[in-house]
């Protein structure tokens, strides 16, 4: 038997495919227990298709959606264009035509996932995408089959390998934030539209799949606080060494007693925390559970290889089932009401940078709307930078979200004092 597969796009990952079906055939197709074969490819437009060929690319190349839902031998479609429309239309269709699904995009799936599950269980046909989360870190089906005896309590995960890849060249070697992204975009790392790398946007899709995977619970993505790595100053970085500290993106989803509640935000991360030595494009899942404890799941966050790695794989599993004339499993099983946490149940420490006049009772301003708000402090560093102005670093202690909000009031109206940036501190 032979299983014919369509892929949508000839992009990126799309193109690192046929690598892989052709280097590494005899192991997939005796995993699969059939051969796989690319039956046809959509492109964009004519100009596309007859660059491919011209190109020597020896696929059958179409233009039209519906020249992959109308040909019956096509068992599974696999979508790599990235973005929501078309692409949230063409999977529709491809389902309602009972084909299965396999796709790599977190935008759509964290946006229009349940509707897409939904779609995929009323045609009997289901939905993979185990490279939509950190590209060839196989984290979502371990998750989902790994993890079913377990509690887990805490995810921290550095999931943007563009972010991560541009902040290690920045702070390591120097490089400006254009140079990082240039690069960045051309390994093949960024999204067409790099804005949701940069900006946490990507990171915080990928904090919603994992929270469905983890917690059984769909955070909506306007849910889920996020900031990216633009407002990060040298200073901070140069602080945070003195402090013992690293910065990285990180997203964090916990459940406390009151519920659910995640996050992507610029964080302090202690030197030897095991995320604190994920650099360049890798990422790093950490996972706390009351059964296993505490794991971490590593390996590269984007890249062309690594996640077409994880399509094929996908698209084996999906293989095997279809060979044998199963009813495929569903990707994830696991789903409970979604409950959010309230401030309360969210305590952090926090990383504040402030400037001031460098003179003397300056700290003791601070030190009282610390006290009032019942807060003491880690760690203080002071120094001058010039001008008679002094710039304070404090890490402070546990604090929740109320405590925190209302300091950080309290300090950006405190005359004479700039609050430069707060961070989280893990
Ligand atoms: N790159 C990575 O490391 C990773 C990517 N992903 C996800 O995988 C998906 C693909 O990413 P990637 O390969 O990097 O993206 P690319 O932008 O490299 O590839 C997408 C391709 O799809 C084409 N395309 C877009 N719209 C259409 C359309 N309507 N008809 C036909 N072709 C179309 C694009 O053409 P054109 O260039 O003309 O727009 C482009 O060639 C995305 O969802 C991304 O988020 C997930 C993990 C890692
Ligand atoms: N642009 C994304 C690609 C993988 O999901 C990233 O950089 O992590
Ligand atoms: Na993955």
């Amino acid at each position: 038997m032979t299983i014919n597969i369509a892929l949508l796009g000839f992009g990126t990952v799309a193109s690192g495919i046929p690598f892989l079906l052709k280097e590494n055939g005899e192991k997939i197709t005796a995993q699969a227990g059939t051969d796989i074969q690319i039956a046809k490819f959509l492109v964009r437009d004519d100009a596309e298709k007859q660059a491919l060929l011209a190109q020597g690319h020896q696929y059958e190349f179409v233009t039209d959606i519906t020249a992959i839902l109308n040909d019956d031998t096509i068992d599974i479609v696999i979508e790599l264009m990235g973005r929501i429309e078309p692409a949230k239309t063409f999977i529709t269709q491809a389902l309602q035509a009972k084909k299965h699904v396999v796709t790599a995009n977190k935008d759509l799936l964290a946006v229009h996932g349940s509707d897409l599950l939904k779609v995929a269980t009323d045609n009997g046909v289901v939905l993979y995408y185990e490279a939509a989360v950190t590209g060839g870190i196989p984290i979502l089906r371990t998750l989902a089959n790994s993890y079913t005896a377990d509690k887990i309590t805490k995810i921290l995960g550095v999931v943007n390998g563009t972010s991560n890849f541009m902040m290690t060249k920045m702070v390591d070697e120097g490089w400006t934030y254009d140079e990082a992204l240039a690069e960045a975009s051309r390994l093949g790392y960024a999204e067409s539209d790099p804005t949701n790398d940069v900006d946490g946007i990507d990171a915080a899709y990928k904090i919603v799949i994992l929270s469905q995977f983890a917690f059984g619970m769909t955070i909506k993505f306007e849910d889920v606080r996020h900031e990216g790595i633009r407002n990060i100053t040298p200073e901070d970085v140069k602080l945070a060494q003195k402090l013992g500290f690293v910065i990285k993106l990180v997203g964090e989803i916990v459940e406390r007693p009151s519920g659910i509640y995640a996050e992507v935000v610029p964080t302090f991360l202690p030197k030897n925390h095991q995320l604190a030595t994920v650099n360049g494009v890798m990422n790093a899942v950490f996972v706390e559970s009351i059964g296993i404890n505490e794991a971490m799941f590593y390996g590269p966050g984007a890249g062309q290889k690594p996640t077409a790695t994880s399509v094929v794989a996908d698209v084996i599993e999906l293989a095997k089932g279809i060979d044998k004339g199963e009813v495929l499993p569903a990707f994830n099983t696991f789903t409970r009401e979604t409950v959010y946490a309230t401030k309360e149940d969210l305590v952090d420490k926090y990383y504040f940078a402030i400037e001031t006049e460098d003179k003397a009772g300056q700290l003791l301003h601070l030190a009282e709307l610390f006290h009032a708000e019942n807060v003491s402090f880690e760690q203080v560093f002071q120094e001058n930078i010039g001008d008679d102005r002094a710039s304070i670093a404090i890490i402070s202690h546990k604090m929740d979200l109320n405590q925190f909000d209302s300091l950080v009031e309290k300090i950006s109206n405190l005359e004479g004092f700039t609050l430069r940036n707060t961070i989280k501190v893990i």
